[in-house]
């Protein structure tokens, strides 16, 4: 399987929309603290935006949800994968990405088989506190020669320029959340990225 290489991580469906129509064919709804009425009909919303463009749409956490809209792409961190059902995921069709922190997250994340790895924080983040320190750069060459021929993501911290720098470290895709949606001027930050991670 191969993945964009622009993988914006938006927190609601009118962001999905706007990213669409800027041109990211690979993008992840996370939303956090949602009622699930409201939060059925934002997957919902970004589903058929995302089917309609011809993108893929990766949901993150909520796999249940996910999974009961016809989606076929779930983001798990280590904790959302010990309650989930994968054997049920698998039946349907889903794909399945995971977050990797340490050598003992890569191992439990690869006995999943996975669809993606993802490894971070590789820079520092603004977005969430975690215990571990930035990865760097030379961890990237390290998990792609551990993860093979699986896409590997890095996520944490980046910029345009550090995006590019982690493609050349092996790299297969860059996720950004702050660098795009904290922006002043998201679509032409959009535009920077996709000119930087065109192949
Ligand atoms: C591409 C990508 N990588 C890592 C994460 C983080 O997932 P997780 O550790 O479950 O943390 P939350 O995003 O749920 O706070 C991600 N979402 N996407
Ligand atoms: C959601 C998330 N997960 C990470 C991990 O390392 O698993 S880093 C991260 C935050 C990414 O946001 P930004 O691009 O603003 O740094
Ligand atoms: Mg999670």
């Amino acid at each position: 399987m191969t993945l964009d290489r622009f993988y914006p991580i938006v927190p609601d469906a009118d962001w999905v929309e706007r990213l669409l129509a800027w041109g990211a064919r690979l993008i992840q709804l996370r939303i956090k603290d949602c009622p699930e009425p409201a939060l059925r009909t934002e997957i919902e919303q970004a589903r058929d935006a995302c089917a309609a463009a011809g993108a893929q749409l990766v949901v993150n956490d909520h796999w249940q949800l996910a999974l009961d809209a016809g989606c076929d792409f779930v983001h798990l961190g280590q904790e959302d994968f010990v309650g989930a059902d994968i054997a049920a995921l698998r039946r349907a069709g889903m794909r399945i990405g995971i977050s990797t922190h340490d050598h003992a997250e890569l191992d439990r994340a690869l006995a999943k088989a996975p669809d993606y790895v993802a490894l971070g924080p590789i820079y520092p983040t603004q977005l969430k506190q975690m215990p571990w320190a930035p990865q760097g750069l030379a961890r990237i060459a390290e998990w792609k020669r551990l993860v093979g021929a699986r896409p590997l993501v890095a996520i944490g911290g980046l910029t345009v320029a550090r995006a590019e720098l982690c493609l050349v470290a092996g790299a297969d895709c860059v996720a950004v959340v702050g660098d795009i949606v904290r922006h002043p001027d998201p679509s032409r930050q959009a535009d920077a990225w996709l000119a930087a991670t065109r192949l």
